[in-house]
């Protein structure tokens, strides 16, 4: 405190004495300038003298001059002191003037001397230095800021491209630019503070003002010209206080491009909609399901009646034999049709992904989620149906989690705490055997007779070789669509050969080999040199064979034998005993029959 400034000193600025006539105000010899100023506060607009020691000795408010001149002899703190000022500091300058000055020397304080030059003190500009030099500074920011701010509107108000005007509460223009004022075909001096009726005589800026409320989009036409124009009410403090008006494009024929433009926009997006539902939807119907034989056609009519329950359906069967094709016909017959059908395969899917598949994740779940969190699977399939092949493939832990969404038909995102209700319908797909895996520990029980309640089980197709003439020929027409080849059939030879080969692959090794073949033959029939050796080779045995019309046989009589079972307890609404004795055998006979035919005690409920 009171140390000089080293601009004053160091500067090598002249010097001159300078007598102040000060006034000391509620000023005592003894009070700091702290406390001085803490009692007046910022709002002391003053110049303050301290002593050496920090001692406030006057104070210089506004009026108060600051001579410069002879008046040597004077008393400490008698009223006058003489001081040392920058010489640059013309006399009789105002205390305004000498702050001016100290501000553009950038120094707050100047020493203040005696009549023999001993230093007895410091004319300080303390607090008022900082203060006004803050206050002007920020004075200043603000002023640039505004300069730019009225700049850039200038620049938006005249965009060439828009017309626009404002007018005030009571609808007199207050701004307009050039583009309106063309328009209008007026002056700005013409068009300032007039009413907006007089300018535009339907102008609805009034009705804007009155009720506040925007209207978008709307006509306006003036002369021969039509534009699109918004109006919007100008509020502060939540009261209107004007009005404006704008156009939205120079004419209509840019609205029209836009229009075009955004029809495209609204085109592709249709487009892309229906694409995500081609991959969310079922694509096949009971119309793709080749097949006459007893057990298709039987397989077929059960797989229809599950279609129209709610039941959760099983399908098993070897690979090929269309699982897949039948859950897409089941949800494409069942009430659910216009839903999302979800298919999952639980084998392909890393264990440790399955569940963030299947339930979703919220945001930040885990490292490497996506930000915004994922909906999984079954939320997907919300009133649709969810399909989950490979199930046998599912581990433990998984098998538990999945139980308690069939349960509770509520799933929770991994991470999230609160779980919600999902209307789902699940289909069940597996070509393993699913009561072995139970013995062996590997499949949940629990889960097992939740899935088993409508079961379908798809016969292999050297089960039923009857089919495989209607099969092979429904391929080659579909195959010749697909790879635009112009097959005409296949001869008996070699559909004889067809019909003798074991087809592990089944139905989809039956697709194949046709397509290979259908890829490598010239001639427009199928000849049995066409087909792969292996086929060839493989020739059932006679036993084979026979063993296949006996197992065509036993087809009928199980199909007919299940139809009676299924009429019995129709009939008797479900009563075993009662079934039992429609049909004359004996209950535990029926149990047998039931269990053989898969028909158990929920299916029952669930079909009848
Ligand atoms: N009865 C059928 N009629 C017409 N095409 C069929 C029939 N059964 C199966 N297919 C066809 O065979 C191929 C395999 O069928 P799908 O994928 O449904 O079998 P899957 O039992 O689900 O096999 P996987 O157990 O290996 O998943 C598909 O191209 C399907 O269209």
């Amino acid at each position: 405190m009171g140390v000089f400034s080293d601009m004053i000193i160091g500067s090598g600025i002249d010097t001159v004495d300078c007598m102040i006539t000060l006034d000391f105000p509620k000023v005592s010899e003894d009070r700091n300038i702290y406390e001085v100023y803490e009692e007046f506060g910022q709002s002391l607009d003053c110049v303050y003298v301290v002593n050496r020691d920090g001692f406030l000795v006057g104070l210089l408010d506004q009026p108060t001059m600051l001579k410069v001149g002879a008046r040597r002899n004077m008393q400490k703190l008698a009223g006058e002191l003489v001081c040392k000022v920058p010489m640059c500091l013309p006399s009789s300058s105002s205390v305004q003037e000498a702050i001016t000055l100290f501000l553009k020397l950038k120094v707050n304080e100047v020493p203040v001397t005696d009549e023999t030059g001993r230093m007895i003190g410091v004319l300080k500009l303390w607090p008022l230095f900082d203060y006004q030099a803050s206050k002007l500074e920020s004075l200043e920011q603000e002023l640039n800021k505004s300069k730019k701010l009225t700049a850039t509107l200038e620049a938006v108000i005249e965009n060439p491209y828009e017309g626009m005007v404002v007018v005030d509460e009571n609808s007199h223009v207050t701004m307009i630019n050039n583009f309106y004022l063309e328009v209008l075909g007026v002056t700005r001096e013409e068009a300032l503070g007039r009413h907006i009726c007089e300018l535009t005589p339907h102008s609805e800026l009034p009705n804007i003002v009155r009720t506040g409320k925007a209207q978008f989009v709307d006509y306006w036409k003036v002369g021969d010209r039509d534009f699109m124009i918004i109006r919007a009410p100008i509020k502060k403090d939540g009261k209107t206080i004007g009005a404006l008006g704008k156009t939205l494009f120079k004419d209509m024929g840019l609205a029209h491009v836009f229009a075009r433009k955004l029809a495209q926009l609204e085109d592709d997006l249709k487009f892309y909609k229906e694409e995500l539902r081609k991959i969310h939807s079922a694509t096949y119907t009971f119309d793709d399901i080749i097949g006459e034989g007893f057990k298709i056609t039987a397989t077929i009519r059960l797989a229809q009646r599950a279609a129209r329950t709610t039941s959760t359906v099983l399908l098993t069967g070897e690979s090929g034999t269309g699982k897949e094709l039948f859950a897409h016909a089941i949800h494409n017959y069942s009430v659910r049709r216009h839903g999302p059908f979800i298919k999952v395969n639980c084998a392909a899917i890393p264990e440790q992904l399955l569940e963030s598949e299947l339930f979703g994740y919220v945001e930040g779940a885990f490292t490497g989620a996506s930000k915004d969190g994922k909906p999984g699977k079954f939320e997907l399939a919300n009133h649709g149906t969810i399909f989950l092949d490979e199930i046998g493939d599912m581990s433990l832990t998984m098998q538990a989690k999945l139980l308690r969404v069939i349960q509770e038909r509520e799933i929770e995102r991994i991470g999230g705490t609160q779980p919600f209700k999902i209307d789902v319908r699940i289909i069940t797909a597996t070509n393993r055997k699913l009561e072995k895996m139970l013995q062996e520990g590997t499949f949940r029980d629990d889960l097992f007779y939740r899935l088993n309640v409508m079961v379908l089980e798809l016969p292999c197709l050297r089960e039923r070789s009857g089919d495989i003439r209607l099969l092979a020929n429904y391929m080659v027409t579909k195959l010749n669509q697909k790879l635009e080849t112009d097959v005409e059939g296949i001869s008996q030879e070699a559909m004889q050969i067809l019909q003798n080969y074991a087809w592990p692959g089944n139905v989809r090794e039956l697709e194949s080999v046709l397509e290979r073949t259908m890829n490598m033959v010239d001639e427009p029939i199928i000849l049995p040199e066409h087909l792969p050796a292996r086929i060839l080779q493989a020739k059932m045995s006679v036993n084979d064979i026979q063993s296949g019309e006996h197992s065509r046989f036993e087809e009928g009589r199980n199909f007919a034998e299940k139809e009676l079972l299924v009429d019995a307890l129709k009939c008797a609404k479900g009563n075993k005993a009662q079934a039992a004795k429609i049909l004359g055998i004996h209950r535990s006979v029926l149990y047998k029959k039931l269990t053989k035919h898969g028909l158990g005690g929920e299916v029952l409920s669930g079909e009848l």
